[in-house]
């Protein structure tokens, strides 16, 4: 009887609520709609059916008020008169926790749904996710790719240092909103998988209570509402309970339900997944209108004034901009030296070019200087350097190496070397130690040095590797104090092996630190908490990589404004100084020409030491390569290897001697021994002639008969150059012994190039190959006897060899050679002269 009395209490309970709730519904109706509320239940349902539809609907999206949280749908809430679609309010300050995590596949569904729901309410760009997944590894966020594409989902974190620094970077982004008191962003936080530790719990639950002011929402699965599960009191948090089938929902924030704190009545059935469409479609939209929205032009971050701002405390620049804020950084004791970072077409060459204009448009080339480097194949810099067609160039720019060798790199930095070594010896002589107390009658530019792919300039571990990462660790260490500002960029800061070891003491150095899509190395090993996920977009730190510390950057695609940029460049070159020169520019792909050469125009009749040019230095100055031919032993030219370009170096050294006489001063014997060299040697032979001087030309009997003279008596009879294309082909003539003296072509040849300088007879010859060459000398042993060398595609190795060098570092390449100068002890990478419209690279490919 007790048993029945009490289960009729409670049906009497049951029925006085429900009857309650259904006035207060109808009332709550009847606001809502201005219409009367239906008598029957099904009616009711259906317009409660029909009131979510309105709030949901595809015309709906982006109408949600600032502020205001968005009508979110779960799924139906079912009742035994008929179902009705269940909305939650989510965002602006309202959370939503789960019972279950996400490896309930129910959960991950369900998290995914309200995230695209989310988004599709809010603007583009108004609301941007990040997730935290340890246990399924990020798997929940899998099917949402898309938009981690479009830039609106971020990287999810799953190891804890992730997690640590996702929490930071959302305290960090609540704490901006709040101060800054604008509604820049909302931050959707999505914790899907496995319960958070403790201390990430009250961090999260934390969030919860920040107010709508914060601009996060959370979204904690795996966070039972009861006890066993955590005791994190959340604040202003729905919460869903999950049973076997259904999902029981709590009280929202401030409407509940109910009176009695125990939420919807009724059980709730959770929406499927969403299909891959909709997400594409979504994320399409979404990032199209991101990218509308965010246009930024470069002339948007170009200072009003041109070169106004002091350089002598540091240099800044507007980079790009972080919502709507600009973004400055500086080049000053903070942050001496940047470190770039970002794969492949991310962006780094525009990033690099829109920081290099900013800094031009608002110092001056006084205030300035740009030395530029560029490893890769394609145009960096080349907008910065005169052209045929285009003659303004950036007045700040003083070196630029576009396609640079890696040798042309080692120079640039041996020469930055020196100019801290310049500076230095200036700071003594003031007794000063910074750059800002030098008065202003001594007062030097600063000088930003940009090395872009510098991975190239450290592969392999050769010494010229260990020579640059030494030179780089120096700059680096001291550039802060002396305005030597360095900015390294490449698509892969880690492995390289010049830098075992190393890397650390060296990217010390660099404080700042940018990360481009597929960059995120340089901020270091932990997780960013930030990252660019779309080109045009950077990760800033500015603090060597610490956490906590990062921000996303967007910046403007220089390329794509090339008008803007091309007038900045000519209002800055209008500008310059009077007389104010062109940078030094290294092209790697030109050829050099000695018609092209200013030391070859400059070459005039009764040079005391008449010099042979045979190329361009690959260094800062673009210096010419030569060496003379006095009366010292050995003052003979080799030309070696079997690249054609071998008959071209020889023709420039030839014609480079012929305008260094009067005519009638020198005699030239022309033996051209190989088919390949016919056509040069001719044309060597017209340009001597023109030059007024007697040609010879012989064959290789003529030339052991002409050898044969030279050595029995080379007499003085003013200059004799004896230029012989292919000296090898002659080697059996030469081989073969004269019966009446017992002499060789070969011991005649000895005793020429041994005698020969002093009476002012000299060889130049071209020999298709190091062995042939070395046999011709006799042996290793009379190597000094042809003291001026330019191997063109000899081994390194053999050439070391032959030199008896040990540590001779050359990799033979088309368009380059390796001069050697025995006497003077000097060997440089040059560019070998080749007749115009001669390519190398083509030629011998
Ligand atoms: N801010 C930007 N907004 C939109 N597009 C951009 C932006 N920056 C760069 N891009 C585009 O990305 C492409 C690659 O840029 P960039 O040449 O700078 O890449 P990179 O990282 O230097 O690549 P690589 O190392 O292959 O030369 C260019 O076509 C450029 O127009």
């Amino acid at each position: 009887m007790g048993r029945l009395a009490s289960a009729y209490g409670q049906a009497v309970t049951a029925h006085r609520r429900a009857r309650d709730r259904w006035i207060r519904a109808r009332a709550l109706l009847d606001r809502l709609a201005g219409q009367p509320v239906p008598e029957r239940t099904v009616d009711l349902v259906a317009r409660l059916g029909r009131l979510a539809a309105g709030l949901t609907a595809p015309t709906a999206p982006a109408t949600r008020p600032p502020g205001e949280p968005a009508p979110v749908r779960v799924g139906d809430a079912t009742t035994a008169d008929g179902r009705f679609p269940l909305l939650l309010p989510l965002g602006a300050g309202r959370h939503l926790a789960i019972s279950a995590d996400a490896r309930d596949p129910r959960v991950a569904v369900l998290l995914r749904v309200l995230v695209l729901r989310l988004l599709a309410t809010t603007p583009p760009g108004a609301v941007r996710v990040v997730g935290i997944d340890p246990a399924a590894l990020g798997a929940t966020f899998l099917p949402l790719r898309p938009l981690r594409e479009a830039g609106v989902l971020g990287a999810t974190a799953t190891t804890e240092a992730e997690i640590g620094a996702l929490l930071d970077a959302a305290e960090a982004h609540a704490r901006a909103a709040q101060q800054a008191d604008r509604d820049d962003h909302e931050l959707l936080l999505v914790v899907a998988a496995s319960v958070p530790a403790p201390r990430e719990l009250a961090r999260l639950a934390a969030l919860t209570h920040a107010g709508p002011a914060a601009a996060v929402c959370v979204l904690l699965a795996g966070h039972p509402a009861a006890p066993p599960g955590p005791a994190a009191p959340l604040g202003a948090t729905t919460t869903l309970r999950l049973d076997e089938r259904y999902a029981w929902v709590g009280d929202p924030p401030g409407h509940p339900f109910g009176d009695d704190g125990t939420g919807l009545a009724v059980p709730v059935l959770l929406d499927g997944d969403p299909p891959q469409e909709a997400v594409r479609s979504l994320a399409g939209r979404l990032a199209a209108a991101v990218r509308r929205d965010a246009a930024l032009h470069v002339a948007d971050l170009l200072p009003e004034w041109r070169w106004t701002e002091s350089a002598r405390a540091g240099l800044r620049t507007v980079v790009g901009r972080a919502g709507r804020e600009p973004v400055t950084l500086a080049f000053d004791d903070a942050t001496p030296h940047w470190l770039v970072g970002g794969r492949t077409g991310a962006g780094k060459t525009v990033f690099l070019v829109d920081v290099l204009y900013g800094l031009a448009a608002r110092y001056s080339p006084a205030d300035l200087q740009l030395w530029l480097l560029d490893f890769k194949e394609g145009v960096s810099f080349t907008e910065f350097v005169p052209t045929e067609r285009d003659p303004s160039f950036l007045p700040h720019a003083r070196t630029v190496g576009v396609e640079s060798d890696r040798e042309y790199g080692l120079a640039v930095l041996r020469e930055l070397r020196r100019e801290l070594g310049r500076r230095a010896e200036e700071f003594k002589r003031h007794g000063i130690t910074k750059l800002a107390d030098l008065p202003a009658d001594a007062a030097v530019p600063r000088i930003v040095t940009v090395v872009d792919e510098f991975h190239v300039l450290l592969a392999g571990n050769d010494r010229l590797a260990r020579e640059a990462v030494d030179l780089l660790e120096e700059l680096a260490r001291k550039g802060r104090s002396y305005g030597v500002h360095l900015v390294l960029a490449s698509q892969s800061t880690t492995g390289v092996e010049a830098l075992y070891g190393r890397a650390e003491t060296l990217f010390g150095q660099f404080a700042l630190r940018v990360a481009l899509p597929g960059g995120e190395a340089v901020l270091g090993p932990r997780a960013a908490t930030v990252t660019a996920g779309t080109v045009g977009t950077a990760v800033v730190n500015t603090a060597a990589g610490a956490p906590g510390a990062d921000l996303l950057v967007r910046f403007p695609d220089a390329h794509a404004d090339a008008r803007q940029v091309a007038r900045l460049r000519y209002e800055l070159w209008d500008d310059r100084p009077e007389g104010w020169p062109p940078p030094a520019v290294f092209r790697g792909y030109e050829p050099a020409h000695l018609e092209d050469e200013p030391a070859a125009a400059a070459l005039r009749p009764g040079a005391r030491r008449p010099s042979v040019l045979v190329g361009r230095t690959v260094d800062v100055a673009g210096s010419p390569a030569r060496f003379a031919l006095d009366a010292g032993p050995g003052r003979h030219l080799a030309v070696v290897g079997t690249a054609a370009t071998g008959a071209h170096v020889l023709r420039a050294a030839a014609l480079s001697l012929a305008r260094q006489h009067a005519p009638g001063e020198a005699e030239f014997v022309l033996a051209p021994l190989v088919e390949a060299a016919d056509e040069l040697a001719d044309e060597t032979a017209a340009g001597i002639k023109a030059a007024g001087h007697p040609v010879t030309v012989i064959d290789a009997a003529g030339l052991r008969g002409r050898i044969g003279e030279l050595a029995a008596d080379p007499g003085q009879r003013g200059r004799t150059y004896l230029v012989v294309f292919g000296v090898d082909a002659a080697g059996a003539t030469l081989a073969r012994t004269d019966p009446e003296t017992f002499r060789s072509g070969h011991d005649d040849l000895r005793a020429l190039l041994r005698q020969g300088p002093g009476h002012g007879v000299h060889l130049l010859g071209w020999w298709r190959g190091l062995r042939r060459f070395a046999d011709d000398l006799g042996g290793s042993q009379n190597r000094d006897d042809v003291a001026c060398l330019v191997a063109l595609n000899v081994p390194g190795a053999d050439l070391g060899l032959h030199l008896g060098v040990t540590d001779l570092t050359y990799t033979p390449r088309a368009d380059r050679a390796l001069l050697v100068d025995r006497h003077a002890q000097r060997t440089a990478l040059i560019v070998p002269f080749v007749r115009p419209g001669y390519r190398p690279e083509d030629e011998e490919r």
